[in-house]
């Protein structure tokens, strides 16, 4: 549950400042500055390899910055003792890409296990709390079934429910429509958009799902080989006229096998530009 916030409502709840990164000898995030301001939702895009997962992992302080820093509601990662990341992690809610609910508990159990952990609340008030939050993500009445009982889609949202339980001031989704039919993908993105709704709470989403992510953001980041090439609305992202960007809406990549006829009409038109 959400701890008296010290800063004001308007300070970003998220700040990355410069942040550098490296696995080994190869830079992986170059110069990355971004923030997340309360209740908004903030869609992380880019290409694959492109450092989407990296700069969740180091949002969510898994890792500690080769350079520059990232702050969650105003305190620096890197310098927190134990104990007040434990604090901050309290105020975290994490949805990643498998769902993970454990398949020997039943949902409700799933989703009060951050209750249990957490806090010093009674068996009871876990039960009432769990159910809200089921009820949140339309899971009413499900609290009793096992995992393998539920379809993907219920997976995903019994997951969610467990990620709000304790009324996190930040949430993370890693791909939260991975594996989902297109059907079940909308109804996860009006989940999304229902949270916000619901609860005071700021919203990171990595996804390469295009409507997904013009449909939930308010602002787009988008990342190219480690760095941002934009963050802007969806208007301005979709409006852009940088070609990576243009190529990463259009869904061609380098990767990708090239169509040989437009492959030298582009070339040819190049030519005759310069
Ligand atoms: N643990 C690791 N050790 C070494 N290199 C890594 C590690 N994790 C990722 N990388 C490299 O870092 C770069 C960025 O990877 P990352 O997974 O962050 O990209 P991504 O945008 O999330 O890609 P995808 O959409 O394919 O998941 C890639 O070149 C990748 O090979």
């Amino acid at each position: 549950m959400n701890t008296t916030l010290p800063e004001t409502s308007t300070q970003p709840v998220i700040e990355v400042d410069n942040l550098v990164t490296y696995y080994g000898d190869q830079k992986i995030l170059d110069d990355v500055s971004l923030s997340v301001a309360p209740g908004e939702i903030m869609v992380i895009m880019g290409g694959s390899g492109s450092g989407k997962s990296t700069l969740l992992r180091y949002l969510l302080g898994l890792h500690r910055a080769d350079s520059g820093e990232v702050r969650l509601f105003g305190k620096c990662v890197n310098s927190l003792s134990s104990h007040e990341w434990m604090e901050i992690r309290k105020r975290i809610g994490v949805s990643f890409q498998g769902g993970a609910l454990f398949n020997s508990m039943t949902v409700g159990e799933n989703v009060r296990m951050p209750l249990r952990e957490h806090t010093a609340l009674d068996e009871n008030t876990m039960k009432i709390m769990s159910r809200m939050k089921l009820e949140v993500v339309n899971m009413a009445g499900y609290e009793h079934l096992m995992p393998a009982q539920l379809s993907g889609g219920m997976i995903k949202r019994a997951a969610l429910a467990r990620a709000i339980v304790m009324d996190p001031g930040i949430l993370f989704f890693d791909e939260p429509s991975a594996g989902l039919d297109p059907v079940v993908a909308a109804d996860l993105d009006n989940l999304i958009l229902r949270i916000r709704e619901a609860m005071p709470v700021s919203i990171v989403v990595v996804t390469h799902e295009l409507d997904s992510a013009f449909k939930i953001a308010d602002r787009i980041t988008v990342l190219d080989r480690g760095r941002i090439l934009m963050v802007g609305s969806v208007e301005e992202v979709r409006n852009s006229d940088n070609p990576r960007i243009r190529n990463l809406l259009t869904r061609t990549s380098e990767d990708e096998p090239v169509d040989a006829d437009d492959y030298l009409h582009r070339l040819t038109e190049g030519a005759m530009r310069f």
